[in-house]
C-alpha cells in the first residue's frame, strides 16, 4: 500500500456506496484519508479512482490500509474514524475490532450509516469508557455523498466542535435566500461559500431518529409520486413518456424535487434491450431496509398520527404480494376499464392539474405529520429540536430536497419562539392547502371510483380533514369502551380529567363519578 510519513486527519472505515464516496470527498476538501474495508478490492479500487480521478499533476491524499491497527498508525491524534458500514452488528463489529487495535479515550468514532437511533443512544453509553461514540446520520445517496450530502450529527459537543470544519466543508451548500443548491458535480471541485446542509441536532440519538423521520418522508414523497404516475397510467392512460413530459411540467413548479425530478427521468429511459420504457420492465415489487418502518412504529409508540408514511411502508409491503395481486385481479371485481384508461378522456387536462394540486396538498400534509412527529419525539426525549435548522438543511444534499423546504425554513422561521405546533397552522400552508383542497378531493374521488389504490394521497387527506375537525366520533368510541370494558369517559359539561362510568348493562343504567 501507499506509504506516507505525514499523518492523517481522518479515518474511514467501510468504503461501499457511501463511505467511498464520502472519503472522495473528505479528500476533495484537502482533509488527508486513511481509508479500510474489510474487502481489500473495495480498498483498492478507492485509491485507483482517487488516482484517476486527479491525474499525474495532483494527488488526493488517500491512502488504502490492510487494517485497523495500521490505521490507528496513520491518525493525528486524537483520532477521528468514519464508520460506513450497514446498521446493527457491524457497527458494534467495528468499534469492537478499534477497541483491540488500541483506540484512545480521546479518539472519535462517527457512526454515518442508517442506525436505529435507540441503538445510537445506548452505543454513546456503552463506550463511553473507551472512546467518544458520536454519530451523523447521511442522506444524499451515491452522488450526496460524493458532492455534498446532508448531514446530521448528534452526541457529544466537544466532539462536534472537532468535526465540525470538515463536515462543513462536506456538506451540501444553499444559496440562503433562495434556498436554492450550490452545485458542484466535478471530482477536485469544492464550494466554500452558501450554507452548509449540516447543523448541530441534540444529544446522543437525536440525529438519527431526525434521519429516521427524513427516510418517512422519502418513502411518502415516492408513493406519491408513484401513485400520480399510477393514475395518469391507468386512469388516463398515457405512456411513460407522456407522464415523463407531465412531471418535467410538475417540477418546474411548486413540485420541484430531486424525486421528482429522477421520476421523469426514469419514466423517459428506455430499454437498452427492447426498446421499450425500462420502468414497465421493472418488476413491481418494492424493497426496503426499514427506515420507513421504523418511523411508522415510533409514530404508533408515540400516538403521533403519521398515515401518510405508515401508508407509504405499507404500500411497499403489498407490492411484494405480487402473487395473490395477479390471482385476485382475476376474482374481485373493480370499474369496467374502458380502452383508454378509466378517468374521462375529455377531462384529462382538469384531470392533471387537480392532480397537481393534489400532490402539492398531500406533501404539504406529509411533511406536517413528520414535523410533529419529530416535535413530540423531542419533548419525550428532552432534545430541543430547531426545525427551521432542520428543514435548512434537507433544502439540499438529500433525497427529500426541494424547493419547498424554504418554505417550511420560513414558516419555522416566522414562528415566534417556534411555536408552530404543526405546519398545517402556517398561514403559507393553511391558504394555499384551503385554495388546491377541492382539487385534492377530486383526485382522491377519481380514484376510489376508479378503483385505482392511492393510499397515500387519500390517508394525506383524511389526516387533513381529521385535523381540521373541531368534533370527532371519539365520544362514541369512549362509550363502546366504557360499556364493554369500564375503561371511563370524561364528560363535555364536567371539569377536564374527571372520570365517569356508566353501568350500561343494568337495568337502573346509573352514571358513577369515578375517584
Ligand atoms: N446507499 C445509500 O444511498 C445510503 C446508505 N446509508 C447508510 O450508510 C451505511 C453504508 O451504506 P452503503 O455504503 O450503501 O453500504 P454498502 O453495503 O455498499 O457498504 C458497506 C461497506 O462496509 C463494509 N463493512 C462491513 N463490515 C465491515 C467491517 N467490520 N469493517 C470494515 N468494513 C466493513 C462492507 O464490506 P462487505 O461488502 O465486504 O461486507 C461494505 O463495503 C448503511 O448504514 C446505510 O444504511 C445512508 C444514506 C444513504
Ligand atoms: O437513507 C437513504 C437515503 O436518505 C437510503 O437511500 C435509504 O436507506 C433507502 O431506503 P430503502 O432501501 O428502505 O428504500
Amino acid at each position: 500500500m501507499n506509504k506516507q510519513t505525514k499523518l492523517y486527519d481522518i479515518g474511514v472505515i467501510g468504503l461501499g456506496v457511501m463511505g467511498k464516496n464520502l472519503a472522495l470527498n473528505i479528500a476533495d476538501n484537502h482533509y488527508r484519508v486513511s481509508a479500510f474495508d474489510l474487502d481489500v478490492l473495495k480498498v483498492s479500487g478507492l485509491v485507483n479512482q482517487a488516482e484517476k480521478e486527479v491525474g499525474p499533476h495532483r494527488t488526493l491524499g488517500i491512502k488504502g490500509c490492510d487494517n485497523l491497527v495500521e490505521m490507528l498508525a496513520d491518525l493525528e491524534k486524537p483520532r477521528i474514524f468514519v464508520l460506513s458500514v450497514p446498521a446493527g452488528k457491524a457497527v458494534d463489529g467495528v468499534c469492537q475490532a478499534l477497541v483491540e487495535a488500541g483506540i484512545e479515550q480521546d479518539d472519535i468514532v462517527v457512526d454515518t450509516g442508517n442506525s436505529l437511533w435507540t441503538d445510537t443512544i445506548a452505543r454513546e453509553e456503552k463506550y463511553r469508557h473507551q472512546f467518544t461514540f458520536f454519530s451523523c446520520a447521511v442522506s444524499g445517496g451515491e452522488v450526496g455523498a460524493r458532492f455534498g450530502p446532508s448531514l446530521m450529527p448528534c452526541g457529544d459537543k466537544k466532539a462536534w466542535h472537532r468535526i465540525q470544519p470538515i463536515w462543513e466543508a462536506i456538506a451540501a451548500k444553499v444559496d440562503p435566500q433562495s434556498g436554492l443548491p450550490i452545485e458542484r458535480t466535478q471530482p477536485g471541485e469544492t464550494v466554500t461559500e452558501g450554507e452548509a446542509c449540516t447543523s448541530y441536532i441534540g444529544p446522543a440519538g437525536s440525529g438519527h431518529y431526525v434521519k429516521m423521520v427524513h427516510n418517512g418522508i422519502e418513502y411518502a414523497d415516492m408513493q406519491l409520486i408513484c401513485e400520480a404516475y399510477h393514475l395518469l397510467s391507468q386512469g388516463l392512460g398515457l405512456d411513460a413518456l407522456e407522464v415523463s413530459a407531465i412531471f418535467e411540467r410538475w417540477n418546474k413548479g411548486s413540485l420541484n424535487s430531486y424525486l421528482m425530478e429522477i421520476s421523469a427521468d426514469i419514466l423517459k429511459q428506455l430499454d437498452p434491450v427492447t426498446s421499450k420504457p425500462l420502468v414497465e420492465l421493472i418488476l413491481d415489487k418494492a424493497g426496503q431496509k426499514g427506515t420507513g418502518l421504523w418511523t411508522a412504529v415510533s409514530s404508533l409508540q408515540i400516538g403521533c398520527p403519521a398515515p401518510t408514511m405508515a401508508e407509504a411502508v405499507y404500500a411497499r409491503a403489498l407490492s411484494t404480494q405480487k402473487t395473490q395481486r395477479v390471482k385476485l385481479s382475476g376474482l374481485l371485481s373493480g370499474p369496467i376499464s374502458p380502452k383508454n384508461g378509466l378517468i374521462d378522456h375529455t377531462k384529462a387536462q382538469i384531470f392533471i392539474d387537480q392532480l397537481e394540486n393534489a400532490l402539492y396538498c398531500a406533501k404539504v400534509s406529509s411533511y406536517a405529520q413528520g414535523f410533529q412527529l419529530m416535535a413530540m419525539a423531542g419533548k419525550e426525549q428532552g432534545w430541543q429540536l430547531d426545525f427551521a435548522k432542520i428543514a435548512k438543511i434537507w433544502r439540499a444534499g438529500c433525497i427529500i430536497r426541494a424547493t419547498f423546504l424554504q418554505s417550511i425554513t420560513q414558516a419555522y422561521q416566522h414562528a415566534a419562539d417556534g411555536a408552530l405546533e404543526n405546519l398545517l397552522m402556517a398561514e403559507t400552508f393553511a391558504v394555499a392547502l384551503s385554495q388546491k383542497q377541492h382539487d385534492w378531493r377530486q383526485a382522491v374521488s377519481q380514484a376510489v371510483l376508479n378503483g385505482i389504490p392511492a393510499p397515500c394521497i387519500s390517508s394525506a387527506l383524511a389526516y387533513y380533514d381529521g385535523y381540521r375537525s373541531a368534533i370527532l366520533p371519539a365520544n362514541l368510541l369512549q362509550g363502546q369502551r366504557d360499556f364493554f370494558g369500564a375503561h371511563t369517559f370524561e364528560r363535555i359539561d364536567a371539569p377536564e380529567g374527571e372520570k365517569y362510568h356508566l353501568n350500561w348493562s343494568s337495568a337502573e343504567r346509573k352514571l358513577h363519578k369515578v375517584n
